[in-house]
């Protein structure tokens, strides 16, 4: 059963605008209300059919709900808490989704209704666009939601947003909000001042005219880069103290491998080099100790339109889901390859002989192929 009947998101943007619609996916059948500043957004949200209702006076939108979520930029948070506070409803869950959450966390003891139950949340979902445009049903499948209660927050409230973040499709994760600050600094927030720092060089190198020659490297490492700059503003403000550390200890790096440069240092630069493959290697496809694992199949494809249509077609037509699909970025010559994460051992045995036996001779399970790159 679902956990609430009248869900307010405030912010109707990517990440409210795309829980409204995982709800509605997920076969929610209670009210979703929308408020937002913008017209515009809340007239766009109800013309796709993402939300039920839309308002853009705070206290007339929460009047009645059993859930509110906060999905604006972090920045507004404290004046919001504030001014709902007077008009929530005695039972309501109050929860947000912003990317910090000890600032939050002090926002909203100190503006909220001591007798209102909130818990801190955050989706390590989304995307370099922002807006409802961008919002899709699909953003928290199989992604990590971090929930952060606080002394005060029930364990009926943990259930029941647990509960609600499995039914976006996301993992649940309960941490404390310094610890999940200290998590995210590393993870999301120092990586996305790399980006912003590398796509800046090639304007203080005075090197705009490089633009044109960039290729996949540089696109994969600059894409966030990207993402609202008004939003990345206050989350790296309101993580200070975090964000100045990892600026340290990257600091410490550079400084480090500058030495080893300079000193003809190979055996550490070979090592600082193979540690990062490592850890890059690493990252799980599969999300241990969260997620399920999955199991994947590696299929090299010939390099031509519809190639993908026709894969994923025979593996619908045999009634088996694919749970992640990749492509794997190495074209030498004709080939290219992809990689499909399945739920279990039975269905990646199936498409397995679906595939060979399909048109696709060069299936493997993974693992049976080392790396696709270094064949
Ligand atoms: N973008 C991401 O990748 C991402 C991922 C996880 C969490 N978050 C967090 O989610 C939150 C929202 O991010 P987003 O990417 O959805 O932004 P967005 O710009 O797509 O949407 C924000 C929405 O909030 C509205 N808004 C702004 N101020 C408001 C106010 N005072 N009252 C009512 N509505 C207001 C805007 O009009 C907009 O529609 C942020 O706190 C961000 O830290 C973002
Ligand atoms: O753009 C993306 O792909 C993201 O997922 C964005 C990302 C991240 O760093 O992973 C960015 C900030 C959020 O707080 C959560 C997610």
């Amino acid at each position: 059963m679902h956990p609430f009947n009248n869900i307010v998101i405030i912010g109707v943007g990517l990440i409210g605008g795309s829980i409204a619609l995982s709800l509605k996916k997920a076969g929610y059948r209670g009210k979703i209300i929308g408020c937002d500043l913008s017209q515009e957004a809340l007239e766009e949200a109800k013309a796709l059919g993402v939300i039920d209702m839309g308002y853009s006076s705070l206290k007339d939108a929460v009047q009645g709900a059993d859930l509110v979520i906060v999905a604006t930029p972090v920045g507004y948070y404290s004046g919001i808490f504030k001014e709902i506070a007077p008009f929530l409803p005695k039972n309501v869950i109050v929860t947000d989704v912003g990317s910090v959450k000890g600032y939050v966390e002090k926002a909203a003891s100190k503006d909220l209704p001591q007798d209102i139950q909130f818990i801190g949340g955050h989706p390590m979902a989304g995307s370099e666009k922002g807006g409802i445009k961008a919002a899709t049903p699909f953003l928290y499948e199989n992604a990590y939601y971090f929930l952060t209660p606080n002394s005060n927050t029930k364990e009926d409230t943990i259930n029941k947003l647990k509960t609600f973040v499995e039914i976006l499709g996301a993992y649940p994760v309960i941490v404390e909000p310094q610890q999940h600050d200290k998590i995210v600094a590393l993870i999301s927030h120092i990586p996305h001042l790399a980006a912003v720092l590398l796509a800046n060089m090639l304007d203080r190198q005075n090197s705009i005219s490089y633009i044109p020659f960039v290729g996949g490297g540089f696109r994969d490492t600059t894409r966030i880069a990207a993402g609202n700059p008004h939003m990345w503003k206050d989350i790296f403000f309101l993580n200070q103290t975090e964000v100045l550390e990892g600026i340290e200890a990257l600091e410490d790096m550079l400084e480090e491998f500058k030495h080893l440069l300079k000193t003809q240092g190979y055996k550490g630069v070979l090592e600082t080099l193979e540690k990062a493959k490592l850890i890059r290697d690493s990252i799980p496809h599969t999300y241990r100790d969260y997620i399920p694992p999955l199991y994947d199949l590696i299929i090299d494809v010939e390099d031509r339109p519809g190639i993908l249509g026709e894969l994923t077609q025979i593996i619908g037509n045999h009634k088996i889901n694919i749970k992640e699909i990749e492509i794997l970025h190495e074209r030498q010559g004709e080939k290219g390859a992809v990689r499909i994460g399945l739920a279990s051992k039975e269905e990646q045995e199936k498409a397995f002989y679906i595939l060979r036996e399909g048109g696709f001779p060069l299936t493997y399970r993974k693992g049976e192929i080392e790396d696709v790159g270094n064949k």
